[in-house]
């Protein structure tokens, strides 16, 4: 893994333009938001703090941070048309679709008119996007019409209370705020590239959010936090893991939450869900699934020089905390709007259609044959 060659398809080891939000893998396994380390920013930061950040180009004061927080709780409530079409959706549908349906449904309630409202969409998508799961996942599974508009402090605790009917407990509101903060912003990656290629067209955010969404959706990107734990939820056992873990690679499978498009050596958002991971599963008692997942996480160092993405121990994390696996991937999408929209605005800032080129690989010539003499 190491040394391995960067360059060739998918545009690997290309520059595709310029940001200011994010460096990734710079120095081989670093991470920084606006020139702040992802591990000071986890310790220290509200991840409406880092959302501020990211938007308005600078970490706000405690006044600036008290009003936006007031703002985004404002921004809670779903629109009556919105409820009605969430509620159309059936039980068994993927919440990645229905988020894509809810961020859609929402530019034809709430049209972006003009850029000059750019900043006031994205603080919408951020506040209201927990709402549109949690309101479909409630109605459907559990035949209710929750109260979307709580008066939680954070987008984390927000989240939780309208999956839950009560408060989300210190720890799990810390490992939320946490969580978001780690999966909120990550350079070029493939749905923050969706979101920018959409902008570069001078389409509206909803769009741009909606592409991204969809993007997000496939395992080999955010969808690998349930892949993840749909694999490690079978073992019983660090033994039956690693014999299982070993089958897969003897048969050629991909692991998902293992390996990264930029970093070689480790993605820094590992060891700080990690960390939380191991204190979730103290609190819950556990003694399955985190050895189970430490041991996977050897194994692939071991075997392959493959090691965890962001994604791995959040599986882990999101289970002890009860989270249903199916809505592993929205939370992803309620931090990552935040550096969608945000790169929306720096491609902008900055526009020129983005439309590469291709090496043509297809026939010379072709012949034309009417209809009724082709075979
Ligand atoms: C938050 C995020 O989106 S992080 C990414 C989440 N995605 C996953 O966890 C899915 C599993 N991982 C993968 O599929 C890949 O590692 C990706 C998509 C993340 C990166 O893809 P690439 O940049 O093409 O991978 P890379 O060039 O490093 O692959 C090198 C080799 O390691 C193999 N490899 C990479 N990741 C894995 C894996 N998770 N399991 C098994 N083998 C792997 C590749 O198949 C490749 O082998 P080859 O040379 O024989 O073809
Ligand atoms: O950068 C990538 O390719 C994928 C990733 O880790 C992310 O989007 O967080």
């Amino acid at each position: 893994m190491a040394d391995k060659p960067v360059s060739g398809a998918g545009l690997r080891g290309q520059s595709a333009g310029t940001t200011a939000l994010c460096t990734v893998g710079q120095s081989g396994s670093g991470l920084t938001y606006r020139g702040f380390d992802i591990k000071e920013l986890a310790e220290k930061a509200k991840f409406e703090e880092v959302a501020y950040l990211l938007l308005k180009g600078k970490l706000p004061t405690q006044a600036e941070l008290d009003a936006y927080i007031t703002k985004l709780k404002g921004l809670r409530g779903l629109p009556p048309e919105l409820k009605t079409v969430l509620e159309q959706i059936p039980r068994d549908a993927h919440p990645m679709d229905v988020m894509r349906t809810g961020a859609s449904m929402l530019g034809n309630l709430e049209t972006e008119q003009s850029f000059d409202e750019q900043q006031d969409v994205s603080d919408r998508l951020l506040a209201v996007l927990p709402s549109i799961i949690c309101y479909w996942f409630r109605f459907s599974h559990d035949g209710v019409r929750i109260e979307t508009e709580t008066d939680d402090a954070s987008v984390g605790g927000h989240f939780l209370h309208m999956l839950r009917d009560e408060p989300a407990s210190e720890l799990h509101a810390r490992v939320m705020n946490v969580s978001l903060i780690l999966y909120a912003e990550h350079e070029f990656n493939a749905s923050t590239f969706t979101a920018r290629v959409c902008a570069s067209t001078l389409s509206d955010m909803h769009s741009c959010v909606t592409g991204a969404i969809g993007s997000l959706r496939g395992p080999l990107h955010g969808g690998a936090n349930e892949a993840a734990m749909a694999m490690i939820e079978n073992w019983t056992s660090p033994e039956e893991a690693e014999r299982e873990i070993m089958g897969m690679l003897e048969r050629k499978d991909k692991i998902m939450g293992f390996g990264h498009a930029i970093y070689r050596e480790s993605d820094p958002r590992n060891a700080i869900i990690k960390h939380w991971s191991k204190k979730l599963a103290e609190d819950v008692g556990d003694s399955v699934l985190y050895p189970v997942s430490e041991r996977v996480e050897e194994v692939m160092w071991r075997e392959k020089k493959l090691f965890c993405n962001a994604d791995f121990f959040h599986a882990s994390a999101y289970y002890f905390m009860d989270i249903p696996t199916k809505l592993f991937t929205p939370i992803f999408v309620c931090s990552r709007v935040t550096g969608w929209t945000a790169h929306v605005f720096e491609q902008r800032a900055n526009n020129r259609i983005i439309r590469p080129s291709a090496d043509y690989v297809g026939p010379e010539k072709s012949e034309w044959v009417p209809i009724e003499q082709r075979d």
